[in-house]
Parts: C-alpha cells; structure tokens; sequence
C-alpha cells in the first residue's frame, strides 16, 4: 500500500544527465510530483525546487489561505508567473503544482525549455496518496474522490501532451523515482537540447 513512509527511503546512488533542461514533474495531487522530484534530484544531483513551496514564500501564506482569502484565480496568476520565473533559472527538477501545466503559457515554456514527465495514477492511487490530508483545498470537500475523478476527465487529455508518462500505482517512490530517471535518460539521447522539441 501506498504511505508517506516511502518518501523516506534511502535514495539510490547518484546518476547525472549530461542535459540542461530542467525537468519537470506534472500531474494530479497525490501523483508523486513532490516525493518522486526530490529522490529525482538527488539521484541527479539538482537542485529540486517545488512550485508550491514557491508560490507559499511568495505570498506569505499557504496555498489554503491563498485559495480562502484571495481565490482560485489569484492562485492560478502567482503559479503562472512562479512557473514562468523558475523555468527561467537554473537547470533543476520541479515539481509543479497539479494544475500548473494545464495554462497553455506555462506549457509551451515548458515545451520550449524543459523535458515534462507526467506521473500518472489511477483514482484509487490517487485517492488512497491524499486521503487524510487537509493541505489541498481542492480536496477539502465532501467527496474528493469525485473531485478527483472531475479533475482526471479535465486534466488527463493536458497531462499527455508531456515528453515522457511514467505510471505510478503501488510501487515505492524509489522504483518510481528509478523508471523517471531512465525514461528522461532515454528522452534526452532521443531528443537532443537544442532540437525542435518532438511534435
Ligand atoms: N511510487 C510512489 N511515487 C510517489 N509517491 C508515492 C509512491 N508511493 C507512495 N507515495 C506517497 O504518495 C504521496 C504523494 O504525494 P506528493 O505530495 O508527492 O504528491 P504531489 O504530486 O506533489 O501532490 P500535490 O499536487 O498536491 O503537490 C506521498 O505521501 C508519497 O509518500
Ligand atoms: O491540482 C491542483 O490544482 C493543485 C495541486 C497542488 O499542487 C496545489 O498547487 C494546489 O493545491 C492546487
Ligand atoms: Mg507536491
């Protein structure tokens, strides 16, 4: 069964990417994005940043009371223009946040100047990673299963357009973390920096 537990595994050895992009992780909350990005980092010896955690210095509050006292749609603005200033930085893995790849100008920066990977889980994955968490207001409703099932018939068709999809269900974060890895391995080989990205 999935738990946080295994976010706290030993990573396995360190393995770099001769490639500049950074990588990015999208998909649904629960999808692994945090906990995959930062073994993922560490495995390549990036720095990891979290658009989330991004967002929350930004602002000075956390994503629930962005979500409370200013809306969804504040949200949204400080997550395109968080994106947009980190896809600029330096070559790290980020993790975005879950709706962050759905704003069609923060997919073409990322199509244009990283390699995305989209982490994708069924809805009893999903379901069971979240349950029991308050820290994501789209959740904190009466039926988040329903959300999340409202949220996968949205978003899923958007999250396919990323480079690479690794499907994640009850596997530990670190074999997770290891099929990221080989699949971006085997992007970069495939799809050079510098190349038109791949139609
Ligand atoms: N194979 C796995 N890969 C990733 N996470 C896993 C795996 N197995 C279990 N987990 C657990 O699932 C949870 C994933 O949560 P995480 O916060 O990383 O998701 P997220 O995609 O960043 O969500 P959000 O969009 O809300 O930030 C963690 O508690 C992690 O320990
Ligand atoms: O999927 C989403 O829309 C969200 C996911 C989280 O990462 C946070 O960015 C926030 O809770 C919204
Ligand atoms: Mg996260």
């Amino acid at each position: 069964m999935a738990t946080a537990r295994q976010c706290r595994e030993r990573p396995a050895p360190t393995q770099r990417i001769d490639d500049p992009r950074t990588v990015v992780l999208v998909g649904l909350m629960g999808a692994g994005k945090s906990c995959v990005g930062r073994r993922l980092a560490a495995r390549l010896e990036r720095p990891f940043v979290d658009t989330d955690d991004e967002i929350v210095k930004a602002a000075g509050l956390s994503i629930t009371d962005i979500f409370s006292v200013y809306g969804e749609a504040a949200f949204r603005d400080c997550e395109r223009k968080v994106m947009a200033r980190l896809l600029e930085g330096p070559s790290c893995v980020l993790a975005a946040g879950g709706g962050a790849f759905i704003a069609p100008q923060t997919r073409a920066l990322i199509r244009a100047r990283a390699v995305s990977v989209w982490l994708r889980a069924d809805l009893d994955v999903l379901v069971a990673r979240t349950a029991g968490r308050t820290h994501r207001p789209l959740l904190n409703t009466g039926d988040p299963r329903a959300k999340l099932k409202a949220l996968m018939d949205d978003r899923y068709p958007v999250y396919a357009e990323a480079d690479i999809t690794v499907p994640t269900g009850t596997e530990s974060a670190d074999r997770t973390t290891a099929q990221v890895l080989e699949a971006v391995r085997d992007f970069v080989t495939a799809h050079p920096a510098g190349e038109a990205p791949p139609a």
